[in-house]
Order: C-alpha cells, then sequence, then structure tokens
C-alpha cells in the first residue's frame, strides 16, 4: 500500500548542485512505500508553477522544495492556502528556513522526519513593490544587504558559496550611499531607517541569530531599522552581529510589526529570501492564507 504521495521540486542550479542527496532522499521514501514524483525547474519562478499545477491536481499530500530558500519561498507561493504539506531538502547556499525549522540536512533523517508527519502552520509574509505581490518564508532586506545580493556574481556563489557574499559585501559597502527610508509601521509610527530587515525568525546568513527573540510561529514579524547613514557604525552593527549582540548597538531599532510600508526619494533595492526582488516603495503584510510545514518531531 502506498504511504504518502510525494513530488520532489528540485532547483537544479541551487547551491552546490548536491544531485546525489537528492537521489539518497527520493530512495529512501520509495523503500518507505512513499509513491515519489521528481520535477526540475528550468528557469526562475518555475518552482511556483510547477507547485501550482501539483498542489492543484490534489494528488500529493506532500511538495518538497529542493533548493535554497529562494526556491522553498516559490513552492511556497504555488501552495499557501492549499492544505499541501511544504517540505524542505536544504542544498542550497544559506539555507536559512531549513537553519531555523531544525530541519536535519542528513537527506536520510529529513526523509525519515517527512515520513513521521509533523507539521506547523506558519504565516509568511507578503511583499508588494512594482505591481506585483510575492511571498517571503524568512526575510526580506531593504538597502545594503539587498544591494549584495542584486549584484553579486551567481558563478562565484557556485564556485565558493557563502564566502561570495564576503566579497561583495565589501564592494558593496564601497558602493552604495546609505539613502534614507521612511519607514511606516502599522499605519502609526513613521521611523527612519538607512537599512531595514524584516524578518519572521532568528537566523540570518545561515546559521546566525539575528533576532533571538523572533518565532517563525508568531504571526507578526521583526522589523530592524538602522538608522545611522555612517558606514563605519554599520560595520560596528554587522561586528555585533556575529557577535550575537546586535540588540546593544546603538544605531539600531528592533520593532514587531504586521504591517509596514517603506518609502523613500530613491528607488532602494530590495532581497527576498537571498533572492533580488526590484525596488521601493514597498508594503509588507503577514498572508492571510497559511502555509503547512513540515518540522521534526
Ligand atoms: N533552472 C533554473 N535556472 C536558473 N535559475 C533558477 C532555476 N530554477 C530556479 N532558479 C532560481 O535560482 C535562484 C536561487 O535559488 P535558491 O535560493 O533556492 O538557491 P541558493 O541561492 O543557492 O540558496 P539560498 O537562498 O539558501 O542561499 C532562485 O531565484 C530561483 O528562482
Amino acid at each position: 500500500m502506498v504511504n504518502q504521495r510525494i513530488a520532489v521540486i528540485v532547483n537544479p542550479t541551487a547551491g552546490k548542485r548536491r544531485h546525489h542527496s537528492v537521489q539518497r532522499f527520493v530512495d529512501y521514501l520509495e523503500k518507505a512505500n512513499c509513491e515519489v514524483l521528481v520535477k526540475k525547474t528550468r528557469f526562475q519562478g518555475h518552482a511556483t508553477e510547477l507547485a501550482r499545477e501539483l498542489a492543484d491536481s490534489g494528488e500529493y499530500t506532500h511538495i518538497v522544495a529542493a533548493g535554497g530558500d529562494g526556491t522553498i519561498a516559490e513552492v511556497a507561493e504555488g501552495i499557501v492556502g492549499s492544505g499541501v504539506i511544504l517540505c524542505v531538502l536544504p542544498i542550497g547556499t544559506a539555507n536559512v528556513f531549513a537553519h531555523e525549522l531544525s530541519i536535519a540536512f542528513n537527506e536520510i533523517q529529513n526523509a525519515a522526519d517527512i515520513i513521521k508527519g509533523h507539521w506547523v502552520r506558519l504565516w509568511p509574509a507578503c511583499l508588494f513593490n512594482d505591481g506585483k505581490r510575492s511571498l517571503s518564508i524568512q526575510m526580506i532586506g531593504i538597502g545594503i544587504d539587498a544591494h549584495i545580493v542584486h549584484h553579486i556574481s551567481s558563478r562565484l556563489k557556485r564556485m565558493i558559496g557563502k564566502t561570495a557574499y564576503l566579497f561583495q559585501t565589501i564592494r558593496s559597502l564601497w558602493q552604495y550611499p546609505f539613502y534614507e527610508m521612511l519607514v511606516s509601521i502599522e499605519g502609526r509610527a513613521t521611523e527612519k531607517a538607512t537599512a531595514v530587515i524584516i524578518s519572521k525568525g532568528a537566523f540570518y546568513a545561515g546559521n546566525y541569530r539575528l533576532l533571538p527573540w523572533s518565532k517563525q510561529k508568531e504571526k507578526a514579524f521583526s522589523v530592524l531599522l538602522f538608522q545611522s547613514p555612517s558606514k563605519m557604525s554599520y560595520l560596528y552593527a554587522v561586528a555585533a552581529f556575529f557577535m550575537g549582540k546586535i540588540a546593544d548597538c546603538k544605531h539600531i531599532k528592533i520593532v514587531k510589526a504586521e504591517k509596514v510600508k517603506i518609502e523613500a526619494n530613491t528607488r532602494i533595492p530590495i532581497q527576498s529570501d537571498g533572492d533580488a526582488r526590484g525596488c521601493t516603495p514597498a508594503t509588507i503584510e503577514i498572508s492571510t492564507k497559511a502555509l503547512k510545514v513540515a518540522i521534526p518531531a
């Protein structure tokens, strides 16, 4: 008898392209009597199309996003509100969402956890900008971190992984003027900032804790505002982040919110889950539809 019907959507360009991980994951599920369908993405956004078709078919209980945070966000977009369980096979570069939910990086353990059947209901964030709506499962950055994502070489990222971000950070610090933004929080308070991070969870840039009190299971997101135009102060904040002391920084303000609006006199770059997502002005709010996400027991 078939245990579960599971579709796996693989981004063949994610991370270091660990095809053997996907194969071992699929083999384990099949040995456990699951019926598994594997689909590879062919272009950016394809994972959303595939996930939507598979969810609409009503034939699959689980859809696995095999890739990094960008692939997970695309699959989430296709199945949000459908009742299909989103699973994660972390084979991307930073894999922040997998760290956040303590998903096993060992594919056999991961497959075994999926079969056990535990899941959690999460409320992703919705980004509205450039006339489009997109879903974000982990975090959105506006300002310098988005400039880094917009300009990082994907070839270098595939070759040296996360170290590529270090090189681009140095370049972006040199090139990017810290433009001022106006951040309206819940339509009430308005704050000034030169960089903003909106995060559903605690982790950032892999498995570093940026906002330890931020919990994926809560509806609201955390809004981190960096409020100085000084690049030296920004470097100090980055050092504090790596030492786990970001909240002690003088130019940092952190608030909880379910809706923010960001405007500026110029178009400021935005990244969502590590992928470039256009520019400001933007509104970010909690999705009205939830996601069911597989987690370890
Ligand atoms: N076949 C494809 N060709 C080119 N790009 C693709 C293809 N399939 C997916 N993509 C795009 O690849 C981008 C990066 O994917 P993803 O974020 O999953 O990997 P990553 O950047 O290595 O990992 P992370 O976000 O965890 O650092 C996404 O924007 C996605 O749309």
